[in-house]
């Protein structure tokens, strides 16, 4: 059976989203994108930009933005980019639920504990569903940098399907049908990004950097293990890859909120009032308890969690973990 993707539209004009939709352009395929703030619909329509999500970048005129999700019925497949705590929320307003969904947002939906693929295939359930993850700054992704990424979808058939329809000569999907795995990578590794961030604004060194990079890799990969994820997913683009990027930079979000944390700032002051998503301060307390209900120790999220809540302070946390018992590295 062959596929038909031609018309692809895009769910949510946030950076990824914009990003997305600059990809499927950079074919001169046109694109459809929904936009939640008509002024996101307003700049892609009228000045072929997205000032509040993705400044400076000109966009392709091949991408057309809309506020009203219907005019989405007629694409064959939708990349969807809307944040992890708002996906079921967008996704059980779709007209059309039966093409395939690709799922963009890193987290997992608080109180419900779902994955993102969860989330969908209980909004959805005859969309065949893919999870694509990785290394991907946005703007480096729009401003046709090269880029892997994972693509996981359990149907193998559909998930060549689609990444033959969005690789690029600077976009590069690698193939997995471990949507778990995939998922679970970007999830955590959000948290482990802020808590890379407080390394870096409490001046802790490259060493504690290294160090938590590394510990953090573990426990991703204990938790992964226990949900049914590969070992090899975790190490790949989706976990260790996107790891890496995000605790090593400001142009992470999460990496800069655990930096004003490290800094000393209390968090409701750097989450009050933002427009753009740091998807771990949600996760973070979601992704504990989860870890607690599957008897998977997480230390490193579990400090996250108490700078989060502002229930400990950066000095007190470090100490905590430096004075664990000691363990085997592989245990
Ligand atoms: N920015 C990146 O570089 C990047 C890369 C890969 C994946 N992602 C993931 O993509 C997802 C979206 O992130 P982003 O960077 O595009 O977002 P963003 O921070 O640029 O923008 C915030 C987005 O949240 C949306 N939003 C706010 N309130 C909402 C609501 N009530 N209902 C629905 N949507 C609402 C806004 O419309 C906007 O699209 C996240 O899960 C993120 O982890 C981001
Ligand atoms: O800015 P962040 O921390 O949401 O990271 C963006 C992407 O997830 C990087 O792959």
């Amino acid at each position: 059976m062959t596929m038909t993707l031609d018309r692809l539209g895009v769910i949510g004009g946030g950076a990824w989203g914009t990003a997305m939709a600059q990809v499927i352009a950079s074919d001169g395929s046109d694109v459809l994108l929904w936009a939640r703030e008509p002024e996101v619909v307003a700049a892609i329509n009228e000045g072929h930009s997205n000032p509040i999500f993705l400044p400076v970048l000109p966009l392709s005129e091949r991408i057309r933005a809309t506020g009203d999700l219907a005019d989405l019925s007629d694409c064959d497949a939708l990349v969807v980019v809307v944040p992890a705590q708002f996906l079921g929320a967008v996704l059980a307003q779709l007209p059309r639920r039966d093409v395939p969904l690709v799922l963009c947002a890193k987290g997992i939906e608080a109180g419900t504990r779902r994955l993102m693929s969860e989330v969908a295939a209980d909004a959805a359930p005859g969309a065949p569903i893919a999870v694509l993850s990785g290394p991907t700054f946005a703007h480096e992704v729009a401003g046709g940098r090269p880029t892997a990424i994972t693509l996981a979808c359990a149907d193998e058939a559909v998930g060549l399907a689609l990444a033959e329809r969005l690789r690029r000569p600077g976009f590069r999907p690698y193939l997995s049908q471990d949507v778990v795995g995939a998922e679970i990578g970007g999830a955590v590794k959000n948290v482990l990004a802020i808590a890379c961030g407080v390394v870096e604004g409490a001046g802790l060194g490259q060493n504690a950097r290294a160090a938590l990079i590394s510990r953090g890799f573990a426990e991703m990969t204990r938790f992964g293990l226990a949900r049914g994820a590969r070992a090899e997913t975790l190490a790949g683009l989706s976990g260790l890859g996107d790891l890496v990027l995000t605790c090593s930079s400001t142009s992470s979000r999460n990496f800069s909120l655990g930096k004003g944390l490290g800094e000393g700032v209390p968090a409701t002051e750097l989450l009050r009032d933002r427009r753009t998503v740091a998807e771990g301060a949600a996760t973070a307390p979601v992704l504990a308890e989860a870890a607690r209900e599957a008897g998977v120790d997480m230390p490193i999220v579990d400090a996250v969690c108490a700078l989060l809540a502002g229930e400990a302070t950066v000095d007190a946390v470090v100490a905590d973990l430096l004075a664990r018992p000691l363990k085997q590295e592989g245990a």
